[in-house]
C-alpha cells in the first residue's frame, strides 16, 4: 500500500533558442493520492500531465517541490538511487513500449532480470503474471502477433513484475478501440482491488475517469485547476475546462446549435433538470406536472453512473396552457435543480 504525495511540484524547461523564456510545464501542483486509490489526472494536450508523471517515477527531475512515493522522497534521491526506486513504481504506456525482438514471456521477465531475481523465481513469476492477465497461451508469441489489447496486457504484466506499490498509466487506453479499452480498464480495476496497488493515470478522456477513478485532478496550463472526488467534480464542475470535459462524458444540456434544432421540433417550454445521486424523486416530478395538467416529453439527456452514484440531466418539453406551465415550473424549482432554457 503506497501513498503518493506531490507537494508544490514544478518543472521548468530551458527555453528553446537564445533568449527564449523557460517553458513552465508543471506549475505548483499538489496532489495527495491515498494508498489504494485510483487517481486520474485529466487535461488537454500540453497541460503538463506526461511531464508530471515522468517526475513521479524519476525519469525527469522536478525543479520545484517534493514528490513522496511511500516514504521515499523521489525528488531528494541521487540519480544513482532513482533506478532502484523505480522498481517500486510500475508504468504502462499508450504505445505499450514492448520489446519487439523478445517474446511475451521475455518482455515480462525483463524487469525481473534487471532486479537480479534468480531464474527459477523469474519463471514462476512470469507464469503467474501471464495467467493473471489472461495471456498464458501467448507466452511464446512475439508482440507483433498480438492485438492492441493483448499488448497492453503484456505491458501491465511487465509493470507488475517487481510487485510495485504504485502503477502509473500514461494514456493506457488511448490507442485502443472502445471495447478493448473497457477490458483494459477492467483489468486495471482488478489490479487495484486484488493487490491494493495505487494507480495514477493520465488521460484526455473523461470516459476513462468516469469508468475507473476514485478521485480526479484537472490540469490546465501546467496547473491543477480542480480536484476532488470524481462524483463531486463531475456533478458540479467549477472551471470551464472541467465543464468542457464533463460535457464529453455525461448527459448535458443541449448545446446552442442543438437547442435551435430542438426548438424547431418542440414548441413547448424547454427546461433542463439535474439529477444528482437520487436527490430528486422522479415520480414526484411527473406527478407534479400531471396534477397541474402539464404534458411532458423528454427531448434530450439521460441518467448515468459516476463513481457508483447516479447523475443525469434531462431536458423536458413542457406542454400546455402557459399559466399552468409557469406554475408547474415554480413548483418544481422548489424541489429540484431546474433551468429554463431561454
Ligand atoms: N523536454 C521538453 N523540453 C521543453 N518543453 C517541454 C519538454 N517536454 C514537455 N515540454 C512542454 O511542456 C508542456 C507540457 O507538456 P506535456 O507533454 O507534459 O503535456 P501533456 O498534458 O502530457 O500533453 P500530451 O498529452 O500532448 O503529451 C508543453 O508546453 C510542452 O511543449
Amino acid at each position: 500500500m503506497t501513498r503518493v504525495q506531490m507537494i508544490g511540484v514544478g518543472k521548468r524547461y530551458p527555453g528553446r533558442g537564445k533568449g527564449a523564456p523557460p517553458v513552465v510545464a508543471v506549475d505548483d501542483v499538489s496532489i495527495d493520492v491515498a494508498s489504494g486509490e485510483i487517481h486520474a489526472i485529466i487535461g488537454y494536450s500540453g497541460a503538463g500531465k506526461s511531464t508530471l508523471l515522468r517526475l513521479v517515477n524519476g525519469l525527469e527531475r522536478a525543479t520545484a517541490g517534493r514528490i513522496l512515493v511511500g516514504d521515499q522522497d523521489i525528488t531528494a534521491l541521487p540519480e544513482s538511487k532513482v533506478r532502484a526506486a523505480r522498481g517500486g513504481i510500475g508504468m504502462i504506456f499508450q504505445q505499450f513500449n514492448l520489446f519487439h525482438s523478445k517474446n511475451v514471456a521475455k518482455n515480462v521477465e525483463y524487469p525481473l532480470i534487471v532486479a537480479g531475481v534468480p531464474t527459477a523465481e523469474r519463471t514462476r513469476r512470469v507464469t503467474e503474471l501471464l495467467e493473471f492477465v489472461g495471456l498464458a497461451d501467448k507466452a511464446r508469441a512475439f508482440t507483433d502477433q498480438l492485438s492492441g489489447g493483448q499488448k497492453q496486457r503484456v505491458g501491465i504484466a511487465r509493470a507488475l513484475a517487481t510487485n510495485p506499490g504504485v502503477l502509473l498509466a500514461d494514456e493506457a487506453t488511448s490507442a485502443l478501440d472502445p471495447e478493448t479499452s473497457q477490458e483494459v480498464l477492467a483489468l486495471l480495476k482488478q489490479v487495484n482491488a486484488e493487490f491494493g496497488i495505487t494507480i495514477v493515470l493520465i488521460t484526455h478522456e473523461m470516459e476513462v475517469v468516469r469508468e475507473i477513478a476514485d478521485r480526479v485532478t484537472v490540469m490546465d496550463g501546467g496547473r491543477a485547476v480542480e480536484q476532488g472526488d470524481v462524483f463531486d467534480v463531475f456533478s458540479n464542475p467549477q472551471t470551464s475546462t472541467t465543464r468542457r470535459f464533463v460535457s464529453t462524458a455525461l448527459p448535458s444540456q443541449p448545446a446552442d446549435d442543438h437547442l435551435e434544432a430542438l426548438r424547431q421540433r418542440h414548441r413547448g417550454k424547454l427546461v433542463t433538470m439535474t439529477f444528482r445521486d437520487g436527490d430528486v424523486d422522479q415520480p414526484v416530478v411527473f406527478q407534479t406536472l400531471a396534477e397541474r395538467g402539464v404534458g411532458v416529453s423528454i427531448v434530450h439527456g439521460g441518467i448515468t453512473d459516476v463513481g457508483g452514484r447516479s447523475f443525469g440531466k434531462l431536458t423536458l418539453e413542457l406542454i400546455g396552457d402557459e399559466l399552468r406551465v409557469e406554475h408547474a415550473i415554480a413548483a418544481l424549482a422548489q424541489e429540484t435543480d431546474l433551468e429554463v432554457l431561454a
